[in-house]
């Protein structure tokens, strides 16, 4: 099957007599995006005040993405920045959007306090191709952690929710541990004969290329069809096009990011590697000509929000902006 850029495959059909080629038009999928200050909060050294937390999100409320990933119910020892999320939860504004809201748990006792809060729509749990990384995570092993989500699966669907999963270290980790392609088929499989319906391959260390992107999102969607894939990449800036690039080739259109690529998750390593910046998603996206329904005013608006939480600079921005100009015009020339 080859594809072209106007939309449209060719595609080879062969009988007992006959092959023959034909041009099929193809719908373009729209984005489905996912913004996620959680993973960009969980983390900052400072506290951020909870009403300047509920300001922000509800400012991420108006941009239009499919998903807000942003409140967390796990233990306040290991996560203190997110230790106000019941009283974020109860302050979220869904008058006005048709964004869902997701909750990170780490275990069966969060499951059952984020579902408390009408506003949470989807539970996410991180569910790790490494070993070690599940028990630095969640302090459970990858079966008690499997276990845990079958129990947590029952109880989403006796309250009408969703519950996500995480393949965190989908692309491999950097504890030393074997990592190959198989073994996130492997997980698929299991978690496709317990009826999960959305898994995040995540890079959670930022240790993926775009040839493993391109080897994950080429093998494994297309055995699940049942299940809606998407990548979650934590990755330096510079990088972000072209992992974007080699998920979006394959077919992918769910991304998960945070604006500036601020955060990471803590309990991975001691330094944090960033998330993929929102920023350089809009820019893939109007590069790729790809459709969705952000509205670009409010982002701006979010967008000072964040720069006010999260201190980045006017400087910053500028020379991350002159940074992807010089990239693309490399590309072009
Ligand atoms: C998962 C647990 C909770 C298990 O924690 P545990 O140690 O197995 O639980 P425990 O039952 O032994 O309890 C330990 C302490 O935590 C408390 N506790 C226990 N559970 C809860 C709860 N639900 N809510 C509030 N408190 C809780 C519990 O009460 C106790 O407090 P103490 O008695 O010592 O005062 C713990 O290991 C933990 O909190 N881990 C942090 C997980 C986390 O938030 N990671 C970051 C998010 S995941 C991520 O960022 C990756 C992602 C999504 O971006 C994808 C990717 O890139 O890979």
């Amino acid at each position: 099957m080859f594809e072209n850029q106007n939309n449209g495959r060719f595609v080879c059909y062969e009988t007992k007599q006959f092959s023959f080629i034909i041009f099929e038009k193809i719908q373009k999928q729209k984005m489905f995006l996912t913004e996620c200050p959680r993973d960009a909060m969980q983390g900052w050294g400072e506290f951020i005040p909870t009403d300047k937390k509920i300001d922000y999100i509800n400012s991420l409320m108006d941009v239009g993405f499919d998903v807000l990933d942003c409140l967390s119910f796990v233990s306040p020892k290991a996560i203190p920045q997110m230790a106000d999320s019941a009283e974020v939860a109860e302050n979220i504004d869904k008058s006005r959007s048709n964004t869902k809201v997701s909750a990170i748990i780490g275990n069966y006792r969060g499951a059952e306090k984020a579902l408390k809060h009408q506003s949470v729509d989807i539970i996410g749990f991180p569910f790790s191709i490494s070993e070690t990384f599940q028990h630095r995570n969640t302090n459970k092993s990858q079966e008690e952690a499997f276990n845990e989500i079958i129990r947590m699966l029952e109880l989403v669907k006796s309250e009408n929710r969703q519950l996500n999963i995480y393949f965190s270290m989908a692309f491999g980790n950097p504890y030393g541990e074997m990592w190959k392609w198989e073994d996130v088929d492997f997980w698929a499989q299991r978690f496709s004969e317990i009826g999960i319906k959305d898994i995040l391959l995540s890079d959670t260390t930022g240790v993926a290329t775009p040839e493993t992107i391109a080897l994950l999102f080429e093998k494994i969607p297309a055995k699940y069809p049942e299940i809606n894939f998407g990548g979650h990449f934590h990755n330096r800036y510079e990088d972000s096009y072209s992992k974007l690039k080699a998920a979006y080739d394959q077919g992918c259109r769910r991304f998960d990011s945070a604006i500036k690529g601020i955060g990471g998750c803590p309990m991975a390593k001691d330094d944090l590697v960033g998330n993929m910046p929102t920023e350089q998603v809009i820019n893939f996206m109007s590069v790729e000509k790809a459709e969705h329904k952000l509205n670009l005013l409010n982002f701006e608006s979010a967008y000072n929000k964040a720069k006010d939480i999260f201190h980045f600079q006017l400087k910053q921005i500028k020379d991350d902006f002159k940074n992807y100009i010089y990239r693309r015009l490399k590309m072009y020339c």
